[in-house]
């Protein structure tokens, strides 16, 4: 079926309805209408768009930022990083931010069993693997870049018919290799086998990218084209869900009835009028963790005194929604390199720009994005055993001092903080100039160091904020509101400048420039609060956790105090995986139809007196 107007899909009947065609929901849809029994429909705010350059290159990468694709989101003023709103980019497409993201890394096996401890069982790192594999295809690395880039390989670890394509670089930056093995002089190890749950060290990763073609292998690639032409299927683009609808019988979920939701309320238009389509089984919220939460406290489930304040009537009392936002923040920092190192710098200049661009594409530099990784534990950070002692004496202090919601997650994460098999950071090795502060000198050759902190303690909310349900949600990460998560990251800025001046690429090193030399302390903290920002890994938002936990969905990934009201995107996630999150979140999407059993629904809702036609 191909896609349907905003008109016709709210005269069809369908079965299961999926709010937001991004990562996760694309992946519920095309799974849900393999059964030809069920009439699946999909509501997108965005549109489809197969031909544009700037999702389907992967050298393209950050072009989408700010676009017409992006929802261009901002938080509120962040006291952490010196009052600055920051940009938070959500892809604004059929794909979703699945079109925009830009590597892959798989999840570390004690912190997907994190999960399980906190008491969601079934979801552990075995699981997710499982799942994470069932998505995807990867194509093994040729011997050669195997050899030659320790691109080692483990089919174990990957997939091998799933829809989503990975691959490794066949382009690799002239310093990638003395990248690795600075990071060893280190101390860190060469990981030959990252995507096995052990995902400390140093290595060469991959992306979702399509080598036969070159291009960017995402949701609307992998999960919707091939199967648009279900008749079973219908999506409608460019409509705007604005809330859920419940069987009259069951609002206001007193006695502890359990909610139907029979319906969903969207526009085609800003200002056109309200449609309403209605599924009979269930309907799914994959808006993402900014927006479902939205959504939900639209419909009337969330904190009643948020609800009160834009007079919605409360539907299901659950002030976790909104609560428990996560995310990783990190810094770009460049350093000078000697003029014999090949960068992506001279692209900048006008006037080499479409000779160099030739040149490169033909090399397969923009056929992938960037290709040397390491991920380190706080026992490399930290430098000393000293500075270790404290860190851990100070994170279990507060852990134990704790009186917040999220005590047990603090009590995990201070255990995790001393095992050195437990990333807390991740550096990315980029060959250029990548940061925000300085200019770059046309004519100079850098190197730039992408950090990323993956294990935050500070946790942050979104909630509605206008009556106008178009109107962007409040977004406050709260970033460095936990004291720890500042030192941590120093410590992760402070091995950044170390490891620049590690042999082998110590050699090619010239100069600090962002942050500069002979900084003070006090310096180099003010550099960072003016230039940290998000990754734009939101989670958590409406977690999956035990309900006396204050939360949101349980390990069905049913909205609590519904029967069939779903949330299948990054906010179920209850504590950030130290990695990046799309391929947990298309796993999410993939056991989803095997575990969550939604079909069952039919008969729960019907026995509870929705009206199901
Ligand atoms: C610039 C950038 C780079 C990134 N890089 C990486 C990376 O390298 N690796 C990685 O793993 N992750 C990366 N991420 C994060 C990752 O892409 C996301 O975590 C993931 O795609 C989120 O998936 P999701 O299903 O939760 O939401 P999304 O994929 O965002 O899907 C939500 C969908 O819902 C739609 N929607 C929202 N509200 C409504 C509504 N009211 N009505 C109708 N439709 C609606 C949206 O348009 C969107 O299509 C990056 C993100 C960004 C922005």
């Amino acid at each position: 079926m191909p896609i349907v107007s905003a008109e016709t899909f709210a005269q069809t009947s369908f079965d299961y309805i999926v709010v937001g065609g991004g990562t996760a929901g694309l992946v519920v849809a095309a799974r849900l209408s393999e059964d030809p029994g069920v009439i699946v429909g999909i509501i997108e705010a965005g549109e489809y768009l197969p031909d544009r350059e700037d999702i389907n290159v992967p050298g393209y990468f950050g072009r989408t930022i700010g676009s017409d694709i992006d929802w261009k989101f901002e938080t509120v003023p962040q006291p952490g990083l010196n009052g600055r709103k920051i940009l938070m980019s959500r892809g604004k497409v059929l794909g979703g931010t699945s079109a925009v993201r830009f590597s892959d890394t798989k999840s570390s096996l004690l912190y997907a069993d994190a999960w399980e401890k906190l008491g969601m069982s079934g979801w552990n790192w075995h699981e997710i693997l499982r799942y994470m594999c069932k998505a995807e295809t990867t194509i093994a690395p040729s011997a050669e870049i195997q050899e030659k880039y320790s691109a080692r390989f483990n089919p174990e670890c990957h997939g091998s018919s799933g829809p989503l394509i990975s691959s490794y670089p066949n382009y690799v930056n002239d310093k990638h290799t003395e990248f690795l093995a600075a990071v060893r002089a280190t101390g860190l190890k060469e990981n030959l086998d990252p995507d096995n749950g052990h995902n400390v060290g140093a290595w060469t990763f991959g992306g979702s990218i399509d080598p036969r073609t070159a291009t960017r292998s995402y949701a609307a690639t992998a999960y919707w084209a091939p199967n648009a032409d279900r008749t079973n299927l219908l999506l409608v683009t460019s409509a705007h869900a604005l809330k859920v609808t419940f069987a009259p019988s069951t609002s206001a979920g007193q006695n502890n009835e359990l909610c139907v939701a029979q319906g969903v309320q969207f526009t085609a238009h800003r200002d056109g009028a309200i449609l309403r389509a209605t599924a009979k089984r269930a309907i799914i919220l994959s808006a993402g963790a900014i927006q479902t939460p939205q959504l939900l406290e639209r419909s009337g489930i969330g904190n009643p005194a948020i609800l009160r304040e834009y007079d919605i009537e409360c539907v299901v009392d659950l002030p976790g929604v909104g609560e428990n936002l996560q995310d990783h923040i990190y810094i770009p920092m460049s350093y000078e390199v000697t003029a014999d190192c090949d960068t992506w710098d001279d692209t900048r200049d006008p006037s080499k720009h479409a000779e160099l661009w030739a040149h490169l594409q033909q090399k397969g530099k923009y056929s992938h994005m960037h290709s040397a990784v390491a991920m380190a534990g706080l026992p490399i950070l930290a430098g000393s055993l000293q500075r270790l002692e404290e860190h851990l004496a100070s994170a279990t202090r507060k852990a134990n001092g704790s009186v917040e919601d999220y005590a047990k997650q603090h009590a995990l994460l201070a255990v995790y903080l001393g095992e050195p098999g437990q990333a807390q950071a991740e550096i990315i090795q980029a060959p250029g100039f990548a940061s925000f502060a300085s200019q770059t000198e046309i004519g100079k050759r850098y190197h730039s160091h992408i950090n990323i902190f993956l294990r935050p303690f500070s946790r942050g909310h979104v909630h509605i904020a206008s009556s106008d349900p178009h109107a962007a949600p409040s977004i406050d990460p709260r970033y460095f509101s936990h004291p720890l998560d500042f030192d941590l990251f120093m410590d992760m800025v402070r091995y950044s400048r170390r490891l620049m001046r590690t042999d082998p690429i110590a050699g090619y090193f010239v100069r600090h420039v962002d942050p500069g030399s002979d900084l003070c302390d006090a310096e180099l903290e003010e550099h960072v609060r003016q230039q940290a920002a998000t990754l734009w890994h939101p989670v958590g938002t409406a977690a999956m956790l035990p309900r006396e936990e204050n939360v949101v969905v349980d390990q069905r990934l049913r909205v609590y105090g519904t029967a069939n009201l779903h949330v299948v995107d990054a906010s179920v996630i209850p504590i950030i995986p130290a990695c990046h999150p799309q391929q947990t979140i298309y796993a999410i999407g993939e056991k989803v139809r095997d575990n969550a059993r939604i079909a069952e629904h039919r008969l729960n809702a019907a026995a509870l007196g929705g009206r199901f036609d």
